[in-house]
């Protein structure tokens, strides 16, 4: 069987959040052979502004996992950990995302890969500079790096 190709982006807010990223970690390695871990950055939080900061960090790995069955291995290990999320984009003990899949795009209701958001989130794309800037976004077609310095500037404007 073949092995694919996955980046995902782990984001805590809640609790010790060293301690929730490093305990997804553990889990994720039940079915992800782990191979990059990026820094864990503290972020401000995006979107729903008014709340505590987030520690964020992503990672590369290699599964036998199809897409779905990836999905439903990162909401179970979410559950195991007692996920508190109060609201969409609001605080979470634990919040895993796909990022990207191979260089697969998927886009349903219950799964959407590239991650829909990853090119507006600097907490994605700068620890995710800092293991591949060089991978391709399969929809944009830019690699991370020029996402990255893309949505900087934006940001100067
Ligand atoms: N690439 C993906 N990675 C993880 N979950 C995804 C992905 N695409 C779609 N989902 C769906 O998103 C749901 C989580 O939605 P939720 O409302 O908690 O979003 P969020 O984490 O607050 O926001 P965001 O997904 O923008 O970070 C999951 O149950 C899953 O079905
Ligand atoms: N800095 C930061 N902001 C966020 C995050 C996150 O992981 N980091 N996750 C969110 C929900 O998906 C909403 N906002």
């Amino acid at each position: 069987m073949d092995r694919h190709i996955v980046f995902l982006g782990l984001g805590s807010n809640l609790g010790n959040r060293h301690k929730n990223i490093q305990k997804a970690i553990e889990h994720l390695k039940d079915k992800v052979r782990i191979e990059k871990v990026s820094s864990i950055i503290e972020t401000q939080p995006y979107g729903f502004v008014d709340q505590p900061k987030f520690l964020n960090c992503v990672l590369k790995g290699t599964t036998l996992l199809l897409p779905f069955e990836l999905l439903e291995f990162v909401l179970e290990i979410e559950n195991k950990m007692g996920r508190i999320r109060l609201f969409k984009w609001g605080p979470r003990n634990i919040d895993i995302d796909i990022l990207f899949y191979d260089d697969c795009v998927i886009d349903t209701e219950k799964l959407k890969i590239p991650h829909p958001e990853l090119h507006k989130r600097l907490f994605v794309l700068e620890p995710l500079c800092e293991i591949e800037k060089d991978f391709i976004h399969p929809v944009l077609k830019k690699s991370v790096y020029e996402l990255y310095t893309q949505l900087i500037s934006s940001r100067k404007e």
